[in-house]
């Protein structure tokens, strides 16, 4: 199985070199000409994945149509430009493995259901869990949730992906794989705020858990099974991303905890802070489905410039209420 992986981010380079681990050829589609140039020519991408030693087996290209020679494609540019890429890919009856992590600005789909409506024809898998690209293209641990309604090509997929470090586990629950990861890169924006601010571990271990609750009701409501949102590809990574700067959402939030402004802080930024884009959107689609999400709420007040000190205290006024509802 020939794989070919449109992004040439972090986790796209990283995806690749997992793929091309036994010397397997992988076709990396890259935007940007430098981080083609730089693969091909040395073996590394210094834009998105600095000081890592990729596989020689991987090529890269910035020709999408490549792409047709391919049996399966992951897909792992940012949530925002996965329509306008997909639609300009040829994608064949290769299935589409989509990695990234967010919900779309406007319509507020998930990335399959985007993807479904630009690719109708394509068999659709979600790969996400607790993965930050550096350890994993360092051959590090590594488990993921792979999710697929039709389990034989999601079984496949997992078996040509799987190694020694990096194990998928199957799943059929597409949409519950993709709620956790859309709406833990929110959720990290919050704790990284608690850091930022200084308002201790007690708050970090509150915000997990009760993000944990907003992240159920929300998944629930949006047709996830509970087993999947309290795996890898829900807790698993809330655990993750809410707990290292290693994240670029918790980072996003210590800036904010510190009292930066959130267009400073992603002013210029060439990496992705996803939680970011997808705050307002997960907020709408929250209204929409009549869910409580309290802490999503703040996280868009504090991107619409709000004072810190205001949203905690209000966030603490809340009136009391039953751990579950
Ligand atoms: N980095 C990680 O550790 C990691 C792990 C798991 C999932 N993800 C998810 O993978 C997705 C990609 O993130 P990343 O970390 O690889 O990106 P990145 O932050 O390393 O790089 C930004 C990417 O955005 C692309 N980009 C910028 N403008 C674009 C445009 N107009 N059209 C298409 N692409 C454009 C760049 O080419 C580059 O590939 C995100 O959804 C992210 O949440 C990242
Ligand atoms: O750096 P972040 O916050 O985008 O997190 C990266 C991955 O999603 C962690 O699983």
């Amino acid at each position: 199985m020939k794989i070919g992986v449109i992004g040439g981010g972090a986790w796209g380079t990283a995806l690749a070199s997992v793929a091309a681990r036994d010397g397997e050829p992988v076709l990396l589609w890259a935007r940007e000409p430098d981080v083609v140039e730089a693969i091909n020519a040395g073996h590394e991408n210094p834009l998105f994945l600095p000081g890592i030693a990729l596989p020689a087996s991987i090529r890269a290209t910035g020709e999408l149509s490549l792409s047709a020679a391919c049996d399966a494609l992951l897909v792992v540019v940012p949530t925002q430009f996965v329509r306008a890429i997909l639609a300009e890919t040829p994608v064949g009856s290769a299935p589409l493995v989509l990695c990234a992590k967010g919900m779309e600005a406007g319509t507020r789909l998930l990335v399959s259901e985007v993807a479904h409506q630009v690719r109708p024809e394509a068999a659709i898998a979600v790969l996400s869990g607790p993965t930050f690209a550096h350890e994993v293209a360092a051959g590090q641990p590594t488990a993921v949730t792979l999710a697929c309604a039709d389990e034989a090509i999601g079984q496949q997929l997992a078996d040509r992906l799987a190694s020694p470090t990096f194990r998928p586990y199957a799943s059929n629950d597409v949409i519950g794989a993709e709620i956790g990861g859309a709406v833990k890169n929110v959720l990290a924006i919050a704790c990284g705020v608690v850091e930022g601010a200084g308002l201790g571990q007690n708050a970090r271990a509150a915000l997990i858990a009760r993000g944990f609750a907003e992240m159920t009701r929300f998944g629930l409501a949006r047709g996830a099974r509970a087993e999947t949102l309290a795996g890898l590809s829900g807790l698993g990574d809330l655990v993750l991303t809410c707990s290292s700067t290693s994240s670029r959402n918790f980072s996003l939030g210590v800036g904010l905890g510190q009292g930066h402004a959130a267009r400073d802080l992603l002013a210029d930024r060439r990496t992705v802070a996803e939680g970011a884009f997808t705050a307002p959107v997960l907020r709408e689609a929250a209204m929409e489905a009549r869910v409580d999400m309290p802490v999503t709420e703040a996280v868009c007040a504090l991107l619409d410039g709000a004072d810190v000190r205001d949203v905690v205290e209000a966030l603490l006024a809340r009136p009391l209420t039953r751990e579950h509802r």
